[in-house]
């Protein structure tokens, strides 16, 4: 029997040196766009593309994949599950996958595709056969609440409420047309029965064990989002601060190249205002602790460019572990 070491290119190019090959399924999308936009930067990728008029076909779909070390799934959730039974039953030719969508990402035997969850993540990213890459509001809730979890700071049992606000990118080119035609309102609240898709993968990676509260917003503007966590800190046992809270967010990212933790006193906490569009085009993740020692109160803030750490971002950060590749930054 043939054993392919999926650590090793499939192709190699014209001087020798190694080329990986991706595949990015539901290339045409907003979030395979993005991605497209950032390979067009790593000249040790080469993308595989395929003809427009076979794009949903699953033989050409399956003949491509042959030929290349990774695909990158943007597609919505059937899709993408679709294409990974595809994947599944290539055998010895199935390139890695890295999906986009919320279809696996609490599968047991998929590997959650945010490098920064716990100091060994990166690894078992790099190692993964098959990777999700996670939601944009998740990112930015899971960065702020797993650290002081972690810490003992925030019980498991907490009742978590996780507020966000989002451009209207997220929604993909259905809601992007809807807002540039004029036909979305400015702003609404939405997720209110309580079944968001991201819920499940905020709580599991979380470690909370009581289901949140999760609220999510979009607002007239492209791209870029606030997620945000309110604490009663009196409720918490020990009574931490904002201090506490914010070092030990500072301990758990520390040297971290993408994740960065505001300092309490800087001029956003001083000035108590924050918009969502200051991270936009950018891979980064900002956590801020807005916090009151008199009222006993804090707000966690994470600001994310929801296309970039919250999507393609990520993807191609992801991508780089997967194939065993330094960081570019992306
Ligand atoms: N936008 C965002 O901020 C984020 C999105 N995601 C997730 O990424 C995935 C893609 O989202 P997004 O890019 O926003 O969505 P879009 O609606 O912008 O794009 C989806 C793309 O998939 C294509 N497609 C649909 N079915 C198939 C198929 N069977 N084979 C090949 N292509 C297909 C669509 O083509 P056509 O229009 O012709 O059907 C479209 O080009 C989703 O699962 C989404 O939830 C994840 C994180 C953030
Ligand atoms: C504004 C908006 O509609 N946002 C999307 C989430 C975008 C995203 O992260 O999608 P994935 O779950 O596929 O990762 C939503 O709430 O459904």
């Amino acid at each position: 029997m043939t054993v392919i070491d999926s650590n090793l290119p499939k192709a190699q190019n014209a001087a020798g040196a190694p080329t990986r090959s991706v595949f990015v399924d539901g290339g045409s999308g907003t979030t395979g766009l993005g991605i497209a936009e950032r390979l067009r930067h790593q000249p040790d990728i080469a993308v595989k593309t395929i003809a427009e008029d076979k794009r949903k076909d699953p033989a050409a779909k399956r003949a491509l994949m042959a030929e290349v070390d990774l695909v990158i799934l943007c597609l919505p959730d059937e899709a993408a599950k679709e294409t990974v039974a595809l994947i599944d039953g290539m055998g010895n030719a199935a390139p890695k996958v890295l999906d986009a969508s919320t279809a696996f990402r609490v599968a047991p035997d998929w590997a959650y595709g945010f490098p920064e969850l716990a100091p060994d993540q990166a690894d078992k990213i790099s190692n993964a056969r098959k990777v999700s890459n996670p939601g944009c509001y998740p990112t930015g809730g899971i960065a702020l609440l797993r650290p002081l979890v972690d810490a003992g700071l925030l019980p498991q049992d907490y009742p978590v409420t996780v507020n966000a606000v989002s451009g209207y990118s997220g929604g993909g080119k259905t809601m992007i047309a809807a807002y540039e035609n004029g036909t979305a309102p400015a702003f609404e609240l939405y997720g209110l029965g309580f079944e968001h898709k991201h819920l499940p993968e905020l709580q599991l990676y979380s470690k909370l064990t009581r289901r949140p509260i999760f609220i999510p917003s979009v607002g007239n503007y492209r791209q870029g989002m606030l997620v945000s966590v309110p604490l009663q800190l009196d409720t918490l046992s020990g009574k931490p601060t904002g201090a506490d809270l914010q070092a030990a967010l500072a301990n758990r990212y520390a040297g971290s190249k993408y994740v960065s933790v505001m300092p309490l006193d800087g001029t956003v906490a001083e000035s108590g205002r924050l918009e969502p569009e200051a991270l936009n085009e950018t891979n980064k993740l900002e956590l801020y602790v807005f916090a009151s020692d008199k009222h006993h109160q804090a707000v966690l803030v994470a600001r994310l460019d929801n296309l970039g750490k919250g999507a393609s971002g990520a993807a191609v950060q992801n991508m780089r572990l997967m194939l065993g590749l330094p960081d570019l930054g992306t």
